[in-house]
């Protein structure tokens, strides 16, 4: 359970986001919005990248603003355009991202295989097309046994193939690992195959909730 409470940012005075209560259970949720409407600062403020008013707890128990610690532990997150020191090579960031979430080798070799990252893991990101940084990113995204992995616009810039195995592993990995998904995008739901437990837009700053597509 993920629960937002009085959450509200804004820059330099001026309101970006203001959700007074957002309760979710363990599920994959799809988070629409035009551009510049909140997603990715929501995603940033769960992932405690930024800072806010308010709180924000999991299993009502672990709040961001007491424990961020074991908060963040609990969060995964890839950005919308991820960005690496060029000189660090993929396999240096999965080695590190290995050790601070206890991911296991088997684990991230099927996932590498999966996302088809192949050899150029080995060559500084720096030498990477914005495709093989995006793959990157989700592969660090989902190192490690974490609550909660949030993905800002995860199917950008990957081609069709890539796209289907990405939603096949968020399923595989919601149902049978019991991880919580949180997906921005700017287009409709129809265009992925996942049956999303609930779909929201910002709109105005709030969450505003779509439909409820969850079959069970
Ligand atoms: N660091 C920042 N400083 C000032 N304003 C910011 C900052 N980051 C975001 N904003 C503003 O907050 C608002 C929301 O931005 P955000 O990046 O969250 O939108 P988004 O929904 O992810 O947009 P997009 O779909 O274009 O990626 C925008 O008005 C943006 O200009």
């Amino acid at each position: 359970m993920l629960e937002l409470i009085a959450v509200n940012k804004s820059f330099n005075g001026t309101a970006v986001l203001n959700i007074p209560h957002w309760s979710l259970s363990h599920g994959m949720y799809w988070l629409q919005g035009s551009n510049g409407s909140g997603k990715s600062t929501l995603l940033k403020i769960l992932s405690g990248l930024l800072p806010f008013s308010g709180d924000i707890r999991i299993n009502n128990a672990i709040s961001i603003q007491k424990q961020p610690v074991a908060f963040r532990k609990q969060i995964n997150y890839a950005p919308a355009e991820p960005q690496f020191p060029p000189f660090i090579t993929g396999q240096e960031l999965v080695n590190f991202t290995r050790s601070v979430k206890e991911g296991d080798a088997l684990q991230i070799s099927l996932i590498r295989d999966i996302l088809q990252i192949g050899d150029f893991i080995h060559n500084p990101t720096g030498s990477y097309s914005s495709g093989m940084l995006k793959k990157l990113s989700l592969l660090l995204a989902f190192i490690g046994k974490p609550q909660w992995i949030l993905l800002d616009e995860p199917f950008t810039t990957l081609d069709h193939a890539s796209q289907k195995a990405l939603e096949q592993l968020i399923v595989n990995t919601c149902q049978q690992k019991n991880i919580s998904f949180i997906l921005t995008s700017h287009h409709d739901i129809e265009a992925n195959n996942i049956a999303f437990t609930e779909v929201y837009r910002i709109i105005d700053h709030e969450l505003t909730i779509v439909n409820n597509t969850h079959a069970d």
